[in-house]
C-alpha cells in the first residue's frame, strides 16, 4: 500500500446538497490492491468485474479477453467507485494486464454443455491455464492466482507446473478456486434448516466435481439439524450443483453469477489476507500434504504471502472419511493428467 504526498486541494460537491468541500484528488487515495481477471468478457467474467469494482480494497481492476473488452470497460468505468479499470484484449496484451497484478483470477476457458463432464473441457482449457500461469511467473511472480476454469482439479496442477518451469513457484499463491461448493452448501443447509445461509459456516474440502467434493456435515455450524437421509440428499445435491445449472441454462452455459459471486468472496478473502487482516478461514484448492493427493481444499487462512495457515484436514466422521478416500483417489489421477501435460 502506498500514499503518495500532494498539497493539491481539489473541491467537489457534496452528492447530498450544493456545499463544496475539499476532496481528496484521486492519485493521494490509498492504493489497495490490483486486481486483474483474465476471461473478463465472459459468462463470469463480467459481473465478477462489476463485483469487484465496488470492494473498496480493489483500487485497480484490470481486465483482459480474447475478445474485446473496451466497451465492457467503458461500462464500468462510469461506476462512482473508487476503482480505475483498465482493458486489453487479444493474447499479446494478457501480459499487460497481469503486471503488477496483486491478485490474478483466471476465468478463461470453455464451459460445459449438457452431457459433459468438467473433465471433458481439458484439453481445450489447459493451454489457456498453461499460458496464463506463466505469464503470472514472469511479470507479477508477487500475485496470488485463482483459478477459476475447470476442470480445477486437474489445471491447478497445469498452472503450478508451468509455474515451476518458469522457476517461479510458490504453493502458498495458487489456488482453485472452490468457494461455490461452499456457497451451495451453505445455501442448502440454510434453506433445510429454516435460517439465514449467511450463518452458516460448513468446510467442503476435497476438489471440485461430484464426488471429489466433500461438505464436512458433522463440522457445520450451527450443528446440523437432520438425518442421515437428509445428509445423504444435501451432500449429493452440493455435488452435482453444476449439474444443476447446466441443465437449466440448456445449452447456454454454467454456473456464471452464483459463480461470480463466490469468486467476489474468495477475493475479498485474499486481499484481506493480503492486509494483513484475515476474516475467518475459507476452502480452496490448494498443493497439500493432508493425504495421498498432492492437490486438496481444505480450510485456510490467508496472510500477506497468501496461505498464512493450512487448517488440514477437520475432524471427519466415518462417512466423511469414506467421502474423502473416493475424492482422494479421484484426485490423484486428475493430479496426474495435468503434470503429464505439461511434461
Ligand atoms: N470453479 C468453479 O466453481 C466454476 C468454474 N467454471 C468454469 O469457468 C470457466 C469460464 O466459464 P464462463 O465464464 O461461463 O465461460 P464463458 O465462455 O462465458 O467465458 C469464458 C471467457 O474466456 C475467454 N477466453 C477464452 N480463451 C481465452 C484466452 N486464451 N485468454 C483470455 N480469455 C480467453 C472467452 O473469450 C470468454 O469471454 C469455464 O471453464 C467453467 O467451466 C464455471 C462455474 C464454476
Ligand atoms: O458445473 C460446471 O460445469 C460449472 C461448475 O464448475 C459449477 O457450477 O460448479
Amino acid at each position: 500500500m502506498l500514499r503518495r504526498k500532494c498539497k493539491a486541494a481539489v473541491m467537489a460537491q457534496c452528492r447530498h446538497c450544493w456545499r463544496l468541500y475539499q476532496a481528496t484528488p484521486s492519485h493521494m487515495q490509498t492504493r489497495q490492491f490490483k486486481v486483474a481477471v483474465i476471461g473478463a468478457a465472459g459468462g463470469i467474467g463480467q459481473p465478477l468485474a462489476l463485483l469487484l469494482m465496488t470492494n473498496k480494497l480493489v483500487t485497480e481492476l484490470a481486465v483482459h479477453d480474447i475478445e474485446p473488452t473496451t466497451g465492457f470497460r467503458k461500462d464500468l468505468s462510469h461506476m462512482d467507485t473508487g476503482c480505475q479499470v483498465k482493458a486489453y484484449f487479444g493474447s499479446d496484451q494478457m501480459k499487460t494486464a497481469i503486471k503488477g497484478a496483486d491478485i490474478v483470477m483466471i476465468t478463461a476457458g470453455m464451459p460445459r454443455k449438457p452431457g459433459q463432464t468438467r473433465d471433458f473441457l481439458f484439453d481445450t482449457n489447459a493451454p489457456i491455464v498453461a499460458k496464463a500461469a506463466a505469464l503470472v511467473s514472469e511479470h507479477s511472480s508477487h500475485a496470488l492466482v485463482g483459478i477459476i476454469t475447470n476442470p480445477v482439479n486437474a489445471v491447478v496442477a497445469v498452472a503450478a507446473e508451468a509455474m515451476k518451469k518458469c522457476g517461479r513457484y510458490d504453493p502458498r499463491r495458487l489456488f482453485g478456486v472452490t468457494t461455490l461448493d461452499v456457497v451451495r452448501a451453505e445455501k442448502f443447509i440454510g434453506d433445510h434448516m429454516e435460517i439465514n445461509p449467511r450463518k452458516v459456516r460448513i468446510p467442503v474440502i476435497g476438489g471440485h466435481a461430484g464426488t471429489t467434493i466433500v461438505p464436512i456435515f458433522s463440522q457445520c455450524q450451527p450443528p446440523f439439524e437432520g438425518d442421515k437421509e437428509c445428509i445423504e440428499s444435501i451432500v449429493k445435491r452440493i455435488q452435482t450443483g453444476g449439474d444443476e445449472v447446466v441443465k437449466a441454462k440448456a445449452f447456454k452455459g454454467s454456473a456464471t453469477l452464483s459463480m461470480a459471486y463466490a469468486a467476489a468472496r474468495f477475493t475479498n478473502a485474499l486481499m484481506r489476507g493480503l492486509k494483513g487482516e484475515p476474516g475467518p478461514p475459507e476452502c480452496a484448492y490448494v498443493e497439500s500434504d493432508a493425504t495421498d493427493s498432492p492437490f486438496l481444499s481444505t480450510p485456510l487462512t490467508f496472510g500477506p504471502k497468501g496461505i498464512a495457515k493450512n487448517h488440514g484436514l477437520p475432524e471427519l466422521d466415518e462417512r466423511e472419511k469414506q467421502q474423502l478416500k473416493v475424492a482422494v483417489d479421484a484426485l490423484k489421477k486428475s493430479v496426474s493428467k495435468g503434470v503429464k501435460y505439461m511434461e
